[in-house]
């Protein structure tokens, strides 16, 4: 019984015990109200959690597993919640998977995860890792308008740090114990597998018992009764407060969150292939910025209430102006403006503008000012063309090398009609000489147009 005895006395670090502050609003649950949450373990705890919540600031923490290199927007309605926990003045706990990514939660996967080597775990732990603070360390400079001072700093942990000194034998023996099979096996996430065809590995089957351990751990650590997840969470937290129950006198609660779905109604995930990211380098601000501002209108007002930190008659309001000038898109702008602020701070919300800008307003000064990546990133529709600047190679030529046409007469056709733009100014010369100064920014790139759009982009060499 080393193991457990070991974790249930360790000491309750100190960064919990100064809960000296007051905040006006602790109360969590009333986050139900903008409907972040799905399901609250156990199921009528509510009156107990909102005694607790009032009484003294509580900890909290969710967990991510390192399976890609970047967050996504699925992960951030989690970092949402987690910050209206900090806001609120409770203690926030983010858990960086690092032993568990070697495991793989079978939640809401049909076949078993492919093994990840362990530098592309270690190097994904980092990456995420810095995703969580840049997110907080944004939303305390740009979005938290009252005293900095009173949020208190978020906790990052890496559960690895723990499995590292475990003995296997006696992590089995003595934690395994307090696992039933029956139950194990009545879990969603091992029902949905254990029949289909391909079955399921013992690894992922066992992966509850480590996200449960986790818990038990940080409760003793830090006293952290509360964990928080996507609504596909709710077999491991429910396991985790079974393993509590039975090892300590303690009560510990869960609250899940509704997932975050594609318009077929597919969970956007990290490994589902259709992530929208967090990471600047894979999605860019800009991506980021649009995918908000396409919202459709009569999903956007349930999104400004899970995503953005506007209290609910702000959003009101927001609404009501849209219902005068629906043309506008108001309360999309307002939730891409505040998203791409908290992912990518004010620099990140400018360049998303830059880039915005670049397709509507048709000015080449618009493109003047942006680097060849982002250039790439915002036409990630146009074919990109590698050209050697040749003196004097005339527009039909650059027409026809950029790939804009199929055949030279189209070209002639099209171009001497007034379809077609470089840098978006029409030209219509198919004999004018392309130079330097007139037609390559300084970037050494081109940006070429047929029609409305149709984008090539052409990478000069001097
Ligand atoms: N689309 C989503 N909507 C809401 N929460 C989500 C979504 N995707 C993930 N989460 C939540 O984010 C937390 C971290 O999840 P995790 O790190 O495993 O990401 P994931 O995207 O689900 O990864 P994977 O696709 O590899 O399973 C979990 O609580 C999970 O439920
Ligand atoms: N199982 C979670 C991540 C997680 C890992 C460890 C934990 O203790 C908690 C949560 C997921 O895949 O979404």
């Amino acid at each position: 019984m080393k193991l457990l005895k070991q974790i249930l006395s360790a000491s309750k670090s100190t960064w919990l015990q100064s809960y000296t502050r007051s905040y006006a609003s602790r109360n969590i649950l009333k986050l139900s109200e903008r409907g972040m949450y799905q399901d609250m373990f156990p199921s009528s705890a509510g009156s107990e959690i909102l005694d607790l919540l009032n009484r003294a600031p509580q900890c909290v923490y969710a967990g991510f597993d390192p399976t890609a290199n970047s967050l996504h927007v699925g992960n951030l309605l989690v970092i949402i919640n987690l910050l209206h926990w900090q806001r609120g003045g409770h203690d926030v706990i983010a858990l960086l998977g690092g032993a568990t990514g070697y495991i793989g939660d079978p939640s809401g996967r049909s076949t078993d995860r492919i093994a990840l080597q362990s530098e592309v775990i270690q190097e994904n732990v980092n990456c995420i890792k810095n995703n969580l603070e840049t997110v907080f360390e944004n939303h305390k400079k740009y979005i938290w308008t009252k005293d900095e001072s009173k949020l208190k700093p978020i906790k990052v942990v890496n559960n690895e740090s723990w499995y590292r000194g475990i003995d296997s034998i006696q992590f089995v023996s003595e934690i395994g114990r307090n696992f039933r099979m029956g139950t194990m096996l009545l879990k969603q996430s091992v029902q949905s597998r254990i029949n289909s065809e391909i079955g399921m590995s013992f690894t992922e089957f066992a992966y509850q018992i480590f996200q449960s351990y986790d818990w038990l751990h940080l409760l003793k650590e830090y006293n952290c009764r509360f964990q928080i997840g996507g609504s596909d969470q709710m077999g491991n937290i429910s396991a985790g407060h079974e393993l509590i129950s039975r090892t300590t006198k303690q009560n510990v609660y869960g609250l899940t969150l509704p997932l975050v779905t594609t318009e077929e109604g597919d969970k956007f995930g990290k490994s589902a292939g259709n992530a929208v990211w967090l990471d600047a380098k894979k999605t860019s601000p800009y991506g980021l910025y649009q995918f908000f501002i396409r919202t459709k209108d009569s999903e956007v007002e349930n999104l400004l209430k899970l995503f953005t930190f506007f209290s609910v008659g702000e959003i009101q309001d927001i609404m009501f102006k849209h219902k005068q000038h629906p043309e506008q898109r108001y309360p999309q702008t307002c939730l891409a403006d505040q998203l791409t602020t908290l992912v990518h701070g004010k620099e990140g919300l400018e360049r998303a503008m830059k880039a915005t800008e670049a397709i509507y307003s048709k000015d080449v000064k618009s493109l003047v000012s942006l680097s060849s990546a982002e250039l790439e990133q915002i036409f990630e529709n146009a074919t990109v063309t590698n050209l050697l600047l040749s003196p004097g190679i005339t527009v039909l030529e650059l027409g026809m090398k950029a790939k804009c046409f199929p055949t030279e007469n189209d070209a002639m056709r099209i171009i001497q009609a007034g379809g077609f733009y470089i840098n978006h100014q029409k030209v219509k010369k198919i004999d004018e000489v392309i130079t330097q100064s007139a037609h390559i920014l300084p970037n050494l790139l081109s940006l070429l147009r047929v029609g409305k759009r149709n984008y090539y982009i052409v990478r000069w060499q001097t």
